[in-house]
């Protein structure tokens, strides 16, 4: 991994820097501009709820910090890496897409079994399903589950690679009650073991029980929820 202190965005502890630091970010994709003066911090260990109306660009502000998408201007740190450095960002970081982002041909035990390659890191891939209620399909493809399914297996993923910073887009979609529950559970385990939260959600009173500090996009522009 490169050397995390750099020059520009400072912390006021560099031996524990921010989560996620942005500072007047703005996003153009072709004529329009998604992404207007986007300043945040997410200190380390925290969770932070992200809300707005649909187009608000909670996504694409996800994509920025996980370093998919390049800012057009200003900057931004993730655990003191530079966005710009996205290798090391996608080290420290793991997205939870809205889509769940799996690989339909793989089983589920090989989706997670990959992300786990990925990371270079070990885990109990039979534990993580058995904790969202898949255990009996282990050795099910992907594009044989139902949305909410597919939804608990990221879940899965998300939890048991429990990166530093992890980026959660609309983890209640697609959910039935229990499943909204174990997302809260789940979420909460990680916060439990230091884990820094940015939760995208159009359910405010559910991402607030895990993340209080609610951040409102509007037009691109973040305030105060
Ligand atoms: N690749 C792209 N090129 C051009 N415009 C894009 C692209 N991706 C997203 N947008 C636009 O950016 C805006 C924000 O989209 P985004 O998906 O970030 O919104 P969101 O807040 O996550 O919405 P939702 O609640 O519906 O998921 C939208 O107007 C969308 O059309």
């Amino acid at each position: 991994m490169a050397d995390p202190v750099g020059a520009g965005l400072t912390s006021p502890e560099p031996t524990t820097p921010h989560a996620v630091q942005l500072r007047d970010v703005w996003l153009r994709l072709g004529r329009e501009v998604i992404l207007r003066s986007v300043t945040v911090d997410v200190p380390a260990g925290q969770g932070v709820t992200l809300l707005g109306e649909n187009g608000a660009g909670k996504t694409t502000l996800l994509r920025v910090v996980a370093s998919a998408l390049r800012p057009t201007r200003g900057e931004g740190r993730v655990l003191g890496f530079d966005l710009r450095d996205g290798r090391s960002v996608r080290e420290v970081i793991h997205l939870m897409p809205v889509d769940a982002g799996l690989y339909p041909d793989l089983s589920c035990a090989e989706n997670l079994e990959f992300a786990l390659r990925v990371y270079g890191q070990p885990g109990n891939v039979r534990a993580a399903l058995a904790r969202v209620g898949l255990e009996g399909a282990a050795t099910r493809r992907v594009r044989h589950l139902s949305a909410g399914m597919r939804k608990r297996l990221a879940l899965a993923r998300a939890w048991l690679l429990a990166r530093p910073v992890t980026l959660v887009d609309e983890p209640f979609a697609n959910l039935d009650d229990a499943g909204r529950a174990l997302v809260i559970e789940l979420l909460r385990d990680l916060q439990g073991r230091g884990v820094a939260l940015l939760i995208a959600a159009h359910e405010p009173e559910l991402a607030r029980q895990v993340a209080p500090h609610a951040l409102r996009l509007t037009g691109g522009q973040l305030v105060e929820a």
